[in-house]
């Protein structure tokens, strides 16, 4: 990461990307045609400014790249960032999107009858195998996490555990899996993140772009 190299804005591809698309526009950031070209394969795009390209990368991986400083900026839900928990990472401005909790969830049938203040041990499947284990472990719940990528709310029907943690927005995949949410781990929301050590070796360029997200996220409040 050197000085006269452009700055790399880390974007995940998938949800979010739809609702980071015009706040690019709002702080100024045109990316080149192939960005919004669907049969497009090009993961690194030029943008209208002369120092700055983006990558697109998986939501998870956003968050690596900007942590070891292979990109400067990025946007990642604070799901991801809880998850990782990377000290190189500083996360200055809530983007306000992205809206959604993690959650513990269960079959409704178990939900009907369960207590969770009663559990010492239970066994999870999860994206989120660290938030699940901290958060447990604080009141003194072993969680044994068995690692999923997607598609959690099958995991109970299909024998695999009896619960779950998962993002829930609207409830409708928790519903129509015939799982109940039974306890909140964390409310989230998306990001702007970037390298810590970008913030004092290209100290001018990465805070004016910082001051830029924040005032465009502040009028759309
Ligand atoms: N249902 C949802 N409603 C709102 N925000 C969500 C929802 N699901 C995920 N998110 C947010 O969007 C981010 C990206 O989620 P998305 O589902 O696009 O990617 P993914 O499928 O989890 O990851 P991958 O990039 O590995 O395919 C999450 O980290 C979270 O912050
Ligand atoms: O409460 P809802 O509005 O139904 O949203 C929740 C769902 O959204 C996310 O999945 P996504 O669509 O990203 O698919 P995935 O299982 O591949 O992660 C999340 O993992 C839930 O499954």
């Amino acid at each position: 990461m050197t000085a006269n190299e452009p700055l790399v804005l880390a974007l995940p591809k998938g949800r979010i990307l739809e609702e980071v698309r015009p706040i690019l526009t709002d702080v100024g950031i045109q990316p080149e045609l192939a960005f919004d070209d669907p049969k497009s394969r090009l993961l690194k795009f030029k943008t209208n400014i002369p120092n700055l390209s983006i990558i697109r990368v998986r939501s998870f991986d956003v968050a690596t790249f900007v942590a070891f400083g292979a990109a400067h900026l990025g946007i990642a839900g604070n799901d991801v960032l809880m998850e990782f928990d990377y000290p190189e990472i500083y996360a200055p401005v809530d983007l306000s999107i992205g809206y959604c909790r993690i959650a513990v969830a269960e079959p409704k049938e178990l939900g009907e009858s369960d207590d969770p203040s009663r559990w010492s041990h239970i066994r999870v499947a999860t994206k989120y195998p660290n938030i699940t284990r901290k958060h447990f472990a604080r009141r003194g719940v072993q969680a044994e996490c068995i690692k999923l990528n997607g598609a959690m709310e099958l995991a109970p029907g299909m024998g695999l555990c009896r619960r779950i943690v998962d993002l829930v927005s609207s409830g409708k995949t928790l519903k129509e899996n015939g799982l109940v949410e039974v306890e909140t781990i964390a409310e989230i929301t998306s990001r702007l993140i970037v390298n810590r050590a970008a913030l004092k070796t290209r100290s001018e360029e990465v805070s004016g772009w910082v001051d830029r997200f924040r005032e465009v996220s502040r009028r759309a409040a």
